[in-house]
């Protein structure tokens, strides 16, 4: 019987040799649908082989974690080392790393998980190695850090990408901007704000059909390829993930080559090693994290610029902030009065929905 990865391949090669134009649209639509729904296949499998396992799931601490991904030996143990200071076991062998090894960092006074990971070899996903567990682990992260060596070829940062991607990843990149609302009956009607330069209604139609939703009012507000509409479908299954690519040993480079790696967009040149530009590399965590800085002043007193509550963009309501403290404070909230950027007058009294700004100070008062 054919097995999952080989179906993909007949799939892959079918649609290599069929050429895009009005005639097939339809039946590429439903190759892409139908590909999608293999790989998710591989993805879930059932019994052994599937994401997490022994050894590679660890404990989650801090406000954020962040996954080093990278081909073996390209240095990802000695970064670990030397940004966190957890000794995670470095040599010129593949495969020193076995194992998830966690480690913290406190930075801008949040503690960040980082999350070393073995080596991944090329068609991971699809089941080389442990690579899919690696995969997994990095899945659940708010950013990945790909480590590359710059003297390897450059081509190995397209590889990782795909085996990412292939894994659901999102690098650097927001969900399209595409609404699907079912309907009982009616069939497919499509809207779209902007011309669509990537894919046709027939196109669209296939990918329906192949995924049995027949009757949908679909609007399209960006200038989606069939991808991101198959991404929208599968949102459950698409994590989407920021990326810095650590362009590592550039001690072994010369420093006309080192000026054409800062060309390259989301990326840090450094020396794990000899710790060469690591500070930069935090820097850039910080920003790609998105975390917000909010301090504390306890009523007719200085604010507490020594330990600021770490919140998330996504979560970072005043109700946030009160839960982050303690969860029976909601019980005697009154009101907040906040400082900073996120309220037009300084002092603003505000309630428990209003969205805190990075390095806003608040002072809660109890009924
Ligand atoms: N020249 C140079 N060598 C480095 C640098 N960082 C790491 N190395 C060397 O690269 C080799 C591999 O380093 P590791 O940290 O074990 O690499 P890894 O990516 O964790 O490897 P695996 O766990 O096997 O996947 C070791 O010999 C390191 O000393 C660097 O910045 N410059
Ligand atoms: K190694
Ligand atoms: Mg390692």
């Amino acid at each position: 019987m054919a097995t999952t990865v080989d179906k993909i391949k007949d799939i892959e090669a079918e649609m290599a040799k069929t050429q895009k134009n009005k005639a097939t649209s339809f039946h590429l639509g439903q190759l892409k649908a139908k590909l999608a729904k293999l790989k998710k296949e591989l993805l879930t499998p059932q019994g052994q082989g599937g994401g997490g396992g022994v050894g590679f799931d660890v404990a989650r601490t801090g406000v954020a974690s962040v996954g080093f991904i990278g081909f073996p030996s390209v240095g990802k143990s000695t970064l670990m080392s030397r940004i966190t200071g957890q000794h995670s076991e470095a040599a010129a062998y593949e495969f020193t790393t076995l194992t998830t090894v966690p480690g913290q960092v406190l930075y801008n006074g949040a503690k960040i998980q980082m999350l070393d990971l073995p080596g991944i070899i090329q068609g991971a996903k699809d089941g080389k190695g442990r690579g899919r567990q690696v995969i997994a682990v990095a899945k659940t992260c708010h950013l990945i850090f790909i480590v590359l060596d710059v003297n390897k070829p450059l081509t190995d940062k397209r590889v990782i990408e795909t085996e990412l991607e292939g894994f659901g990843i999102r690098i650097n990149k927001q969900p399209p901007n595409i609404k699907i609302n079912k309907k009982d009956k009616g069939g497919i009607s499509i809207t779209s704000t902007i011309n669509l330069t990537h894919i046709d209604n027939d196109e669209i139609k296939a990918v329906m059909n192949e995924y049995r939703m027949a009757n949908c009012d679909i609007s399209i507000r960006c200038d989606a390829t069939i991808d991101d509409l198959i991404d929208v479908i599968e949102a459950k299954s698409r994590s989407y993930i920021p990326v810095i690519y650590a362009l590592n040993k550039i001690d072994a480079i010369s420093i006309e080559e080192l000026d054409l790696l800062y060309r390259i967009p989301n990326a840090c040149p450094i020396s794990a090693e000899h710790g060469w530009n690591v500070d930069e590399l935090m820097e850039q965590m910080w920003d790609k994290l998105n975390l917000r800085r909010v301090y504390t002043k306890p009523k007719g007193r200085m604010p507490d610029y020594s330990a600021p509550v770490v919140l998330k963009s996504t979560a970072c309501t005043v109700e946030d902030f009160c839960n982050s403290i303690h969860k029976t404070i909601i019980e005697q909230f009154k009101i907040a009065i906040v400082y900073g950027r996120s309220v037009k007058h300084q002092p603003q009294r505000v309630g428990l929905t209003h969205l805190l700004e990075d390095e806003d100070i608040i002072t809660i008062i109890k009924r």
